[in-house]
């Protein structure tokens, strides 16, 4: 590790759970295994994704996203709430811009303790995703998979919000274990870049119940950038409107999907869980909780 001492915040946005690692003053580099290692659960801080903050000549700070695996991707819903509520805090305002690989991101934060991100423009181009071979219909792609127990999940939705989704439509979400398969869809090979993996479940034209296999991560609580994904592709199909709740297990995220210049905007809350120390000693990490 280029660090042997840095202090961290635990956050989360619905239980998808964050460290926060602010490089802003104090310069370092993570590699993916030392991500990995401060994302383990029995050893390290324990996270879904770790996110490292760093100085921006674009906007008000720079969020870096580390997957657990530690591949590091261009977008994070529910990380750019979280990351949007620190860095408003720590200026005394209620609108900050936060930029990733994938753009410069809009935070606004409201009284009622939520903060709402414009997630930018969805892309639905085979390229854009990106899939492996042209697909002319990224409304429901030519994917079909025989789960083990015979049950066939077909033709996905593709949208890229920031990160590449495919959204599988079903009936009940909880008549699939997502978990034991989850990974393989992860890795199909009509996936390049790999792909966050969706089961979604129409409960009525303004709400879709949602879960997630995250790229990099596995299951989740909930992830932004899947309800988004979710969302448009839920508009762009016909199954809802363009202002829908996704239920996720972790709970709600409002997403509209504006009509006037096709943004998305994400509402949801975050929480603060604990700060503390990572001190490298010897080529290993060790996690000192302080609050
Ligand atoms: N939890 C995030 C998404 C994090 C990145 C994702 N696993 C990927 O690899 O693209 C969210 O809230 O959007």
């Amino acid at each position: 590790m280029a660090f042997s001492h840095i202090s961290f915040k635990k956050m989360n946005g619905l239980g998808n759970d964050f460290a926060v690692l602010d490089a802003r003053a104090n310069d370092f580099q993570l590699t993916a295994d030392e991500a990995s290692a401060i994302a383990n659960r029995e050893t390290g801080v324990g996270c879904d994704q770790v996110i490292v903050l760093e100085p921006s000549s674009r906007a008000d700070v720079f969020m870096r996203i580390l997957n657990a695996d530690g591949s590091e991707v261009g977008a994070c819903g529910n990380a750019s709430r979280c990351v949007g509520a620190l860095v408003a805090a720590e200026l005394g305002r209620e609108r900050v811009t936060i930029e990733t690989a994938a753009g410069v991101l809009d935070a606004r934060i409201s009284g009622d303790g939520l903060v709402t991100v414009d997630m930018g423009v969805p892309r639905f181009g085979w390229r854009d995703i990106p899939l492996a071979k042209e697909e002319p219909d990224t409304r429901a792609i030519s994917l079909a998979i025989t789960l083990p127990d015979g049950r066939v999940l077909e033709g996905p939705s593709v949208a890229n919000v920031g990160n590449p989704h495919a959204i599988f439509w079903v009936a009940d979400v909880d008549a699939y274990d997502l978990a034991t398969f989850g990974g393989a869809l992860e890795y199909d090979p009509i996936f390049p870049e790999r792909a966050n993996i969706s089961l979604a479940e129409v409960i009525d034209d303004q709400t879709v119940k949602l879960r997630v296999w995250e790229r990099g991560a596995g299951i989740t609580q909930a992830c932004g950038t899947a309800a988004c994904a979710t969302a448009v592709s839920a508009a762009r199909t016909g199954r809802t409107g363009r202002s829908v709740e996704i239920r996720l297990p972790g709970g709600v995220i409002g997403i509209e999907w504006r009509a006037d210049d096709d943004h998305i905007l994400m509402t949801g809350p975050v929480a603060h869980e604990f700060e503390g120390t990572l001190t490298l000693s010897g080529g290993s990490l060790t996690v000192a909780r302080e609050s």
